[in-house]
């Protein structure tokens, strides 16, 4: 029997993932990040971000032509150094079975988004755990599968990085998964790009305290390791790129990623990329609609405006 497209896609974006990882660390070694400003000073571009996509993009339309892939960094130039294409399917992950309802989907009906570096504003001021290369896979409008990589992950053998998977009907893999505590409510939210709307967000959830880190890729791993009940950004700033990895890993674990009113976004190829309705996502202990629903109108307005 032939491997389903969905198991070798998710086996090459691991191994990528982690490929991209040694690129976005021998960049910060070498210490000349390149750093150029996209639409502003909030919306950084280095070096390892660009490298990094072109490694992704061009490994994963090497192996599959006919994928839509759809990179934070816009158009790659493919023709990239040997040592950075990777062509081996990660062998573990294949020993997994394939849920049913993905088995048939072929190659031309996937739409995989990319963030080759997921928390560029805190790459550049030396916050490297914060850090994550995220790849997402999406079937039909929605996030199916993600890969959560973190390059600077310290591991108890002493290795560097790890990545985390997810897929839905399958479950997930890289971490131990962790519920956070009872009785508290502990948002998480962004460090970097704080405003008076995102603020009076989290006031209207009364959290019992807020963790302030950069980057989606990582407030999602703060859900999963049990240090928050939610994440929570009322911002326009987040594009699909940024919560197609994170929704499928989280959404494989039981919890919910939606926008502030509790709607799924669509992951479709031709969508406008803007997460315009911000960001809500919850552990599988919270009753999702129940926090959406605390979000006052007026966010949810401004927010539509
Ligand atoms: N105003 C913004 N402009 C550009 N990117 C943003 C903005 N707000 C959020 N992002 C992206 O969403 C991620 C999560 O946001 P935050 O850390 O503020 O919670 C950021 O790391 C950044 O992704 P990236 O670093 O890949 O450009
Ligand atoms: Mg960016
Ligand atoms: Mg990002
Ligand atoms: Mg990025």
């Amino acid at each position: 029997m032939t491997t389903p497209q969905v198991m070798r896609i998710m086996a090459l974006s691991i191994n990528t993932a982690a490929r991209a990882g040694s690129i976005i660390r021998d960049v910060m070694q070498r210490g000349n990040l390149g750093i150029v400003e996209k639409e502003g000073k909030d919306d950084l571009q280095t070096e390892a971000d660009r490298s990094a996509q072109q490694c992704i993009i061009a490994s994963l339309s090497r192996k599959f032509p006919n994928l839509k892939i759809i990179g934070e960094e816009g158009d790659s130039n493919l023709d990239v150094k040997p040592e950075w294409l990777v062509t081996d399917e990660n062998e573990e992950f294949l020993k997994n079975c394939c849920p049913e309802e993905w088995r048939e989907i072929k190659e031309e009906e996937f739409v995989v988004w990319v963030d080759p570096l997921d928390g560029t504003s805190e790459y550049t001021q030396g916050l490297l755990e914060h850090v994550t290369v995220l790849i997402g896979v999406a079937i039909k409008n929605r996030a199916v599968g993600g890969v959560i990589y973190q390059p600077y992950y310290k591991q108890s053998n002493g290795e560097i990085g790890r990545a985390i998977w997810g897929l839905k009907g399958l479950g997930t893999g890289g971490f131990k998964p962790t519920s956070p505590p009872k009785g508290q409510m502990i948002i998480t939210t962004t460090r970097s790009h704080l405003t008076p709307l995102v603020q009076q967000a989290l006031d209207a959830l009364s959290p019992t305290e807020v963790i302030k880190v950069g980057g989606a890729g990582y407030k999602v791993l703060q859900l999963l390791e049990g240090r928050a009940h939610a994440y929570v950004f009322a911002s326009p700033g987040c594009k699909r790129w940024d919560t197609c990895a994170p929704e499928a890993v989280l959404e494989a674990y039981g919890g919910i990623l939606t926008d502030l009113a509790g709607v799924h976004y669509s992951y479709a190829a031709e969508v406008d990329y803007k997460n315009r309705m911000g960001v809500l996502a919850t552990v599988p202990e919270l009753k999702h609609s129940d926090i959406a629903n605390q979000v006052p109108k007026d966010i949810l307005d401004a927010l539509r405006s």
